[in-house]
């Protein structure tokens, strides 16, 4: 499965999809990384993996639309079949998500439903939840509210700072995203048409 990778800045969840991509078992395939910003290390991170980058500079476009539909064609130039959002900081339009609708997985650092948007990591430590974690989950119009496909639990400590516990959600995430881009792209996940989950059943 030919996948994209849109990131906005470090990306170390990047990172680990590149190692998951490169076994050979993997069935995905890597073709490129976009970032909405110039620069970032996650376009050097790519570049040493021997990835193709493009920079779609959100400030350089009048409207949303007409960034995402940038974003759109550059997915078609490479016959992208599955985008994963790694650390990608721009809201999608209803427009793309429903072209995408299926083919868009996102990773967010809580367990989801609790602690949608921003900051989530803080939200969680204010809230004093003993356990939190992060979610891989398709892509819906509606932030932080699509098909849950993976989760991994993760312990809040006494001590813990904002720091700390997101170096904790962080190594659970580089274990999650890996293992929803091998469900979903390997077939075994889909997103039903009820907009839910839908595991396919091994034949
Ligand atoms: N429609 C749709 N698109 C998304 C784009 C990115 C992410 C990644 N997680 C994100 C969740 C929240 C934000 C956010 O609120 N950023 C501040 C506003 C930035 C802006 O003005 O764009 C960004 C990414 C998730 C979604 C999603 O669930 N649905």
């Amino acid at each position: 499965t030919r996948v994209a990778v849109l990131i906005s800045g470090t990306g170390t969840n990047l990172q680990a999809l590149i190692e998951q991509a490169k076994h050979p078992s993997s069935a995905a395939e890597i073709v490129v990384v976009i970032s909405n910003r110039p620069g970032v290390q996650g376009l050097k991170r790519a570049s040493l993996a021997g990835i193709q980058t493009r920079v779609v500079d959100h400030k350089l476009y009048g409207s949303r639309s007409e960034f995402d539909s940038t974003i759109d064609r550059v997915l078609e130039e490479f016959r992208v079949e599955l985008v994963c959002l790694a650390g990608f900081m721009r809201i999608l339009t209803g427009t793309f998500v429903k072209k995408w609708n299926g083919k868009l997985l996102n990773i967010h650092p809580s367990l989801l439903p609790s602690f949608k948007g921003v900051n989530a990591q803080k939200q969680a430590l204010q809230a004093r939840v003993r356990i939190t974690g992060c979610t891989v989950h398709f892509v819906a119009e509606e932030v932080d509210a699509g098909a849950i496909i993976v989760q991994e639990a993760v312990p809040v400590l006494s001590g813990d700072t904002e720091e700390s516990l997101c170096d904790r959600i962080r190594e659970a995430e580089h274990r999650a995203f890996p293992a929803a881009l091998e469900l979903v792209a390997g077939g075994a996940v889909e997103l039903g048409e009820d907009g839910h989950i839908a595991w396919k059943s091994q034949s």
